[in-house]
């Protein structure tokens, strides 16, 4: 298995202000693992109670209880207030009647959501040819309904009449995501819809932006994919600019300049944190001989392979 730079840090602490966001209430999904994980603890490091939420609650409780110690070990030096990572109920983003009582339960117990960042998602490697429909609609469910499933929760319940900052994961997808058709078309939907969104939303003063991660080593993530996954990382690794993976708190560091005032002017936005792959050809599939497209007039013996 091909492996990132050991980018773990020693001893991490959020560049931003301490107590930035002390007194605010914010829902990461997906809050238990990786990416997710490291918003949170930023988050909480910041003063936010942070409600994480997953289908698999028992892996979010072990997680809360680490990030917890993490928090008060680290990052509570100044004398400042920090936050704290709580446990929402069992949700699949997927099914709206769970992310509704997910939303009812945090306004219930916190009073408040100020802070959303949909982060919960994934995919699997398939190419499309051989992709099931079932298997499309399972990526789009999760990623692109799921997103808006909570959005919208927290709009009716709580942003509409007060406001809010609402950061949207999505993934480096611009020049098409061979073998994750699924996925690369519900990441477009997500970007598009935010963009709606924070027109549709504005009046309420709720701002929507997009964070868009290039390659982003998590344990949690890698493992899903296998032999696939290896081999589609180490075509990969060597063709990225930065030649590097992303660490999750380099992702972090961007959700939390969305989420905060800094950020004020900033809505219908995605921002890349990708080392700047969005620009660089990344040869995510082998493209044989037999797929030449047909010549229309002529073509000069010099531009020939
Ligand atoms: C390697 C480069 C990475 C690029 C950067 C991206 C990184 C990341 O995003 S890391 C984060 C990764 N984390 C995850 O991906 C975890 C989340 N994934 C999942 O939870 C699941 O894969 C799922 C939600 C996307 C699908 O799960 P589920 O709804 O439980 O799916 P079912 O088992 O019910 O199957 C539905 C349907 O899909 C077909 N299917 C499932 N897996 C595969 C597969 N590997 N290949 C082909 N088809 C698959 C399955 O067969 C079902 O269809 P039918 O057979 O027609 O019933
Ligand atoms: N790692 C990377 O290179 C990149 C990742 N991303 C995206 O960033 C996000 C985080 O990924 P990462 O941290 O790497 O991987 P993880 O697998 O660690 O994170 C995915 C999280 O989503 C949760 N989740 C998945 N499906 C659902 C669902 N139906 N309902 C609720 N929660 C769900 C999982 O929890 P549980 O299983 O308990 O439900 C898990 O905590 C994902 O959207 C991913 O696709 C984007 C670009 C690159």
């Amino acid at each position: 298995m091909i492996m990132a730079v050991d980018t773990t840090p020693t001893r991490w602490q959020s560049v931003y202000r301490p107590s930035l966001f002390a007194g605010k209430v914010a829902l990461v999904t997906g809050g238990g693992s990786g990416i997710g994980r490291s918003i949170a603890t930023e988050l909480g490091s910041l003063g936010a109670t942070v409600v994480i939420a997953s289908r698999d609650v028992d892996k979010c409780n072990i997680a809360a209880k680490e990030m917890n110690q993490y928090i008060q070990q680290n990052c509570s030096d100044h004398g400042c207030s920090v936050g704290k990572v709580v446990v929402g109920p069992s949700t699949s983003i997927r099914d709206e009647d769970q992310v509704n009582n997910l939303i009812e339960h945090i306004i219930d117990t916190y009073k408040a959501l100020h802070l959303l960042v949909n982060n919960a998602g994934g995919q699997f490697v398939c190419s499309a040819e051989e992709l099931s429909s079932k298997g499309f609609q399972a990526v789009v469910n999760t990623n692109l309904t799921g997103t808006f499933h909570v959005c919208r929760a927290a709009f009716e319940n709580y942003m509409r009449d007060n406001g809010g900052s609402i950061v949207n994961i999505t993934l480096g997808n611009r020049n098409g995501m061979p073998n994750m058709v699924h996925s690369g078309a519900a990441r477009a939907g997500i970007e598009n819809m935010s963009i709606t969104l924070s027109q549709e939303w504005m009046e309420s003063d709720v701002r929507v932006n997009c964070v868009r991660p290039g390659i982003v080593f998590t344990e949690s993530g890698f493992e899903n994919y296998g032999p696939a996954g290896d081999m589609f990382l180490e075509k990969i690794l060597p063709a990225m600019p930065a030649k590097r993976f992303a660490t999750p708190e380099e992702i972090s560091s961007a959700v939390v300049w969305l989420l905060s005032e800094g950020a004020s002017y900033v809505t219908g936005s995605v921002v890349s944190v990708d080392g700047g792959s969005a620009f660089h050809f990344l040869p995510l599939i082998d493209i044989e001989d037999t797929s030449h497209l047909p010549v229309y007039g002529t073509l000069p013996r010099k531009a020939k392979l």
